[in-house]
Parts: C-alpha cells; sequence; structure tokens
C-alpha cells in the first residue's frame, strides 16, 4: 500500500469518527432546546419538587445549549491511542454518544492532558498521539506522532509529520488565533497551574506568553465556573490595539465571559489609547506620583474665588485668601477625601462667618444655627461654595496639570528638575490631546485619593427574583444564567474580580500596579511577561514593592517558556543581536522556524524617507500574505500614517513601538529603528520589542547617516 492510501485511508477513518460527533451535536442540540422549554413548563405545576427538577434540567439545557450553538471550528483536533488499548479524542468541547460513551474530551479535562504533556521520552501511557485538521465538518489533514513504539500494536499506522510547524507556517490573520490544538508541554503545565495563588509565567518574544495567558482564563473557567464565572476573569493587556488582536481567542475557546481591557480602559467611563515616550510614561508611572497628587488634591481650584464678602443686616462678612485657605486645610487634613469633606469645609466658612458677625457686634444676631440656615438659603452664598468646593472629577484635577507653575510647585522636591520638565511639556498639550495611558492610573488614583461625593446608594435588581417577587428557592441554574448575564451587566466600575490576568506585565507601571491590586483584592492572579521587553526605566526596586502589594502574599507558581514560535530563525537573530548588546548573558528563546530570508536593511535620506517607507510596505503587501505592521518611534506615527494614506487597508497597520507590544504580523517594515534605540534609555530592549513582532519578513529603513 502506498503512503497516500494509507493517508487516505486514516482520514476516512477519522471522518467517520467526526461524522459521527457531528450528528450526536445535533441531537444534542434539540434535546437541550426541548428540555429547557420542558423545564419551564414543569415550574409552572409549582410545588417544590417540581422546580427542583426544573432546576437541573433547565441547568444542563441552558448551558449545554449556549455551548453547542458555539460555532467550532476545529472541534476535534485529536486522538490519543493508549497502551492500554483504549482511544480518545480531544477536542474544543466534551461529547458523549448515546450511551455516555465519551467521544470527544474537552481539551481541559485531566483526560486529555496527555495529550499535551506525552512525550517519547514520557509517553505517559500514550502510544500514538494524532493531530487532526479539519476545514468546517471536513477533515484535511491527520499528522501522527509515535510515542512508544515498544508498546505499539502492528497494525498501528503512523502518517504526517511536523504538526506544529505546519500550524507555525500558516498566514497570520488580524486577530490571534487559540492554540488548543497544538500546546506544548511547557506550556500546558502553566496553563493548568492551580487556580489559587500567583501564575507567574515568563519567557522570551514568541514564546506563547500571552496564548498561554488566554487558555488559562479557558482552563480555568472550565475548573472551577461557579466561582470564576460568577466573579469575573478581567485580562488585562497594554494597550487598545492589542486587547483587540487577542479579543478572538478566548470566544474561539467556547468562553465569552471574561472581561479585557487595555490599561487605557480599565477605569469606567475611559478609553484612552495615547502611549507616551518611555521616559514621560516612566515619570507617570512613578510612586512619586501619588505624592504630587495628594498636594494637588488639597489646593485651591484654579480661577475659584479668593475671597468671601456678604452683606448680612448691613454689615459686610469677608473672608480673604488667607482664611479661605486656612480653611480649606483644616478641613482636609492628610488622608481625608476631598470630595466626601465638603460638608466639613463648608462648617469651616460658617464657623468663620459666625465668629465674625459675632465681633462685629451685628445687631439682632438670630442663633448660630439660624444664621446657618440663613446663608444657607442664599443664592450668592451657595454660588461661593459651589465655586470655591466643587465636586471635583479626576479630570478636572489632572488638567490643573497643564499649568507649568502649579505643576512645578506640586512636584517641588518630589521630582528632579529634569522630570518636571517632561511633564510639563507632556501636560502642556492635555487639552488638545486628552490623556494618555499612563494617566489613567493617575486618574484612578486622584479618584481614590478624592473619594466620590456621596450618593444615594442604588437599589440592585436581584437575578434570583422570579415573577411576583417571590425569591427563587431552587437557583442552580438562575445562577448559571446570572453568572452570565452578570459578565455583560456587570457595573463598569466592578472590582471584585475572581482571577486577574496580566499580560505584557513587565510594562506595568508602580502608579499602575495599583489602579490593577484595587480591582483584584478578592482575585488570584496570573501574570505573564519578559523584564528584556520593559520600557520601564525607573526604580526596579519600587516597581517589586508595587507589584507585590498588588498580587498580596498569594502563594506563587512560576513557569519559563523557551521556545519561539513566532520568529523564523533569521529574524530572531536580528531581535537577539540588539538584546545581547546591552545584556549578553541573557537566555534567550529558541526560534523553531527557518526561512532561508534574512532580515533586509534599507537607509534613507531625510527626504526619502516617505517614499521608501511607502515602497517598502507596498512591496512587503505582495511578499507575505498576511498582515504587515509598520512599526515606528512614538514620535513619527502620524506622519508615517500620512505616508501610507493609499495602502492603508485590513491588512496593514501603523503602529508605534509601543503599541506595537506583544502584537504580530507577518512583514514587519520598521521606520528609524535607531531612533527608537537612542531615545531613551529603554531604547534598545524597545527595538527588541520592535525586531520581534515579524513571523516572516522584516524590513529595516534607517536614515543614511
Ligand atoms: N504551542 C503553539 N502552537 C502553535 N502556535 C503557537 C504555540 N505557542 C505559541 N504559538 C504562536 O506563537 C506566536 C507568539 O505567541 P504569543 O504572542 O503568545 O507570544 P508571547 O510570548 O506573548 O510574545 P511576546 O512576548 O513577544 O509578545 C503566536 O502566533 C502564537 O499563536
Amino acid at each position: 500500500m502506498t503512503d497516500r492510501t494509507v493517508l487516505d485511508q486514516e482520514i476516512a477513518v477519522e471522518q467517520r469518527h467526526l461524522d459521527r460527533v457531528y450528528a450526536r451535536l445535533e441531537q444534542l442540540r434539540q434535546a437541550a432546546a426541548r428540555a429547557e422549554r420542558d423545564g419551564y413548563r414543569l415550574a409552572r405545576v409549582g410545588n417544590f419538587g417540581a422546580l427542583v427538577e426544573r432546576d437541573a434540567m433547565v441547568f444542563h439545557a441552558a448551558r449545554r445549549r449556549h455551548v453547542l450553538d458555539a460555532e467550532h471550528e476545529g472541534l476535534v483536533f485529536g486522538r490519543l491511542d493508549l497502551r492500554d488499548s483504549s482511544m480518545l479524542h480531544v477536542g474544543r468541547l466534551g461529547v458523549r454518544g448515546e450511551r455516555s460513551e465519551p467521544l470527544v474530551v474537552d481539551w481541559r479535562a485531566p483526560a486529555a492532558a496527555a495529550f499535551y504533556r506525552a512525550t517519547a521520552a514520557d509517553p505517559q501511557g500514550v502510544v500514538r498521539r494524532r493531530m487532526i485538521s479539519s476545514a468546517g465538518e471536513r477533515v484535511t489533514r491527520i499528522e501522527d506522532d509515535l510515542l512508544d513504539p515498544d508498546a505499539a500494536p502492528d497494525d498501528l499506522r503512523v502518517v504526517g509529520d511536523g504538526a506544529l510547524l505546519a500550524t507555525l507556517s500558516r498566514v497570520t490573520g488580524t486577530g490571534m488565533r487559540d492554540i488548543v490544538a497544538t500546546i506544548q508541554r511547557e506550556q500546558d503545565e502553566a496553563i493548568r497551574s492551580p487556580g489559587a495563588g500567583v501564575t507567574i509565567v515568563s519567557g522570551g518574544p514568541g514564546t506563547g506568553k500571552t496564548a498561554v495567558a488566554l487558555h488559562r482564563a479557558a482552563y480555568l473557567l472550565y475548573s472551577d465556573r461557579a466561582r470564576f464565572a460568577g466573579g469575573g476573569v478581567l485580562v488585562v493587556g497594554p494597550s487598545g490595539v492589542f486587547v483587540n488582536y487577542i479579543s478572538s481567542v478566548l470566544p474561539s475557546l467556547g468562553e465569552d465571559t471574561a472581561t479585557l481591557h487595555s490599561l487605557g480602559s480599565l477605569v469606567a467611563g475611559l478609553t484612552v489609547t495615547r502611549t507616551e515616550p518611555a521616559g514621560t510614561a516612566t515619570v507617570k508611572g512613578s510612586l512619586r506620583m501619588r505624592r504630587l497628587l495628594e498636594r494637588a488634591v488639597r489646593d485651591a481650584v484654579p480661577g475659584g474665588p479668593t475671597e468671601l464678602r456678604l452683606l448680612y443686616r448691613g454689615q459686610l462678612l469677608r473672608l480673604g485668601r488667607t482664611e479661605l485657605d486656612a480653611i480649606r486645610e483644616r478641613a482636609l487634613p492628610r488622608g481625608a477625601r476631598r470630595n466626601e469633606v465638603r460638608r466639613v469645609g463648608i462648617d469651616g466658612l460658617f464657623e468663620a462667618l459666625w465668629r465674625q458677625a459675632l465681633e462685629l457686634r451685628i445687631g439682632n444676631l438670630p442663633e448660630q444655627r439660624e444664621f446657618e440656615d440663613e446663608l444657607a438659603d442664599r443664592t450668592d452664598f451657595r454660588d461661593f461654595i459651589r465655586a470655591w468646593w466643587p465636586r471635583l472629577h479626576p479630570r478636572h484635577v489632572l488638567a490643573w496639570l497643564a499649568d507649568p507653575a502649579r505643576l512645578r510647585s506640586y512636584a517641588a522636591g518630589i521630582l528632579s528638575r529634569a522630570e518636571i520638565e517632561l511633564l510639563v511639556s507632556s501636560y502642556r498639550s492635555l487639552a488638545a490631546d486628552g490623556p494618555s495611558i499612563p494617566d489613567v492610573a493617575l486618574l484612578d488614583e486622584l479618584d481614590e485619593l478624592m473619594g466620590r461625593p456621596p450618593r444615594p446608594a442604588r437599589r440592585r435588581r436581584d437575578p434570583f427574583l422570579v415573577a411576583g417577587g417571590v425569591r427563587e428557592v431552587s437557583t442552580y441554574a438562575d445562577r448559571e444564567r446570572a453568572a452570565r448575564s452578570a459578565a455583560t451587566s456587570r457595573d463598569e466600575d466592578y472590582r471584585e474580580y475572581a482571577h486577574v490576568v496580566v499580560d505584557e506585565a513587565q510594562d506595568v507601571s508602580p502608579m499602575q500596579w495599583r489602579m490593577l491590586g484595587r480591582r483584584g483584592r478578592l482575585a488570584s492572579w496570573t501574570v505573564v511577561g519578559d523584564p528584556a521587553q520593559t520600557a520601564w526605566t525607573g526604580d526596579p526596586a519600587e516597581l517589586t514593592r508595587a507589584r507585590d502589594k498588588a498580587l498580596g502574599r498569594r502563594r506563587r507558581h512560576e513557569f519559563t517558556l523557551s521556545t519561539n514560535y513566532r520568529n523564523s530563525a533569521e529574524i530572531f537573530a536580528a531581535a537577539a543581536a540588539v538584546i545581547r548588546e546591552i545584556d549578553p548573558d541573557l537566555p534567550l528563546p529558541r526560534a523553531v522556524r527557518s526561512t532561508g530570508v534574512p532580515p533586509e536593511a534599507r537607509t534613507a535620506g531625510p527626504d526619502e524617507l516617505p517614499a521608501v517607507t511607502a515602497e517598502a510596505a507596498a512591496k512587503m503587501l505582495t511578499e507575505v500574505e498576511g498582515t504587515v505592521g509598520v512599526i515606528t518611534p512614538v514620535q513619527r506615527r502620524a506622519e508615517v500614517r500620512d505616508w501610507l494614506g493609499e495602502l492603508s487597508g485590513p491588512r496593514l497597520q501603523v503602529v508605534d513601538a509601543l503599541q506595537a507590544k506583544g502584537m504580530e504580523y507577518d512583514g514587519v517594515v520598521l521606520v528609524t529603528p535607531a531612533e527608537i534605540r537612542d531615545g531613551t534609555p529603554a531604547g534598545p530592549r524597545t527595538l527588541y520589542v520592535a525586531l520581534s513582532r515579524a513571523t516572516q519578513r522584516l524590513t529595516t529603513i534607517d536614515l543614511t547617516p
């Protein structure tokens, strides 16, 4: 028999199984819909037993239907033939046959772990591991690994080669793909690490840290749904571009309850995408900013009244700037929250005015209480209060920093002169540009420092109320539905996540760790990152302190990934050379795929740069089938976008070197790498990131010296 015939026969075997699975799925779908209808009918019987029964039925039916309805590209992707002659198929969800026999085992179930972990050295009872690729409902390809030849029966066939490499050579789409069919052993160990505590995953570029973080979120939701779907899983990435890129992975794994945010959108009501040069971001990320902001929130409102004048029973009551400042400062001892102690400030005014009225011996002076009521009724007094002690929103106070004199006075003695000037130049354009990503953590800090004006408590809707206001007794089904709807209707400012996943953690600044910590007080954590890629150039001890505080004293589990699945070996060699210059001993991952095409290095004079960039991008679009990223220094992004106007489209994206964090493109055109390297102290690391984004082709364009 030829190899081809054997392969076709084996494909036919798998096709029969897949047909059976799809037929069974259709049956289950119909049964689930029926059960859900019947379950609700049972509820109308109204006795307790029927309610419990209905509960169980609806719970299973509703959940099942939701899972079954999801689209399942590559539903079954693996098969294990075991030493004891049994066999199982691994897929995106578990499916049982009519006699409850497992037709597919969910990839997250313990029985499926061997699919990812077995090796020839440690076969874990697996004789043959088979990877099955399919398009829609058709099996297109199979690849086998014979892990335990001694235990293989004579008729066991082994076909195909290199499933992983075949997957890695696929073209990149606009969104990241799941890797569920080809998770590697070291990755699997991190994915299935215990749900409690802190799981820390590190590794160089392209080692699958993001992929691991997302598959881990899916794994946790599967392994303890009540806890993680109920409390919520928050996934945080560095930028909006990145969050967009990863947003389809969890849904493709059948999980749609996790909440994804970038560091610019974590605060309710904000969607900030503007990055800042690493130097400025480092200053804004320092814990010292908290002290600066503490000064700001205790300051007088810019443009606010500097004196209070009231005509009272023919006499002038007057408080000048010094008295007003003293009243404000007394009402705001350190730690007091400005929006919450407004009443104390107003009482201070009353007190000072009353004392003055006594001193002036105003005739017919009423009781102090009545005097205060009279003032409180007066429009001019109320207008004064609104101007002197307004309810402040964090963005109001941030806007105060646009005034260089104020900013300098808040920062004096806290930041160095050079640091202050970086802030002055950044905040000068705040009104025009809006806040940047590092500012979002400052806004969150201001929110905490100032507190919120007391608001009447909102009544919460009780998800367990059934018709007529009766509280449901048996609640499995409702809890399940409530958990799903909780994910969509969770308060924008929700802070009680059960698990927080932080990607690109090396770039989370101390101030950003504080912002994350506020949302993860009850959470276990998965933190993934690569210290070598950091743009943070501040005090490392400060960073460690802030991070440890956010993560708490929970037990830590550490994992390191060692294979670069993204870059061709040729491209990673160029990136490695840059990081080696500043860190010769850094352990680097191994790139497993070679294309034979080295990166192309071009140069251009300043005048030619626009044309050369456009030409290189156009060429790149013809050389690769998938996506092209044009990566620029932060300050050049807007102009490069203009240069490429006509080329822009779904396949081409222009990002600055900071937005490129975590991203992946088939082809990358890197504009003026020397400017990225030399621009800031974090330059070489930022360039290392930019150079390690491409899967197939890389072109660099530097200015001619
Ligand atoms: N086991 C795997 N099978 C197939 N593809 C994989 C596997 N692991 C990682 N990849 C692919 O490698 C690429 C890099 O993965 P990912 O973006 O998760 O790496 P990373 O470690 O987060 O990288 P970086 O630190 O550079 O941002 C992605 O395209 C991912 O799908």
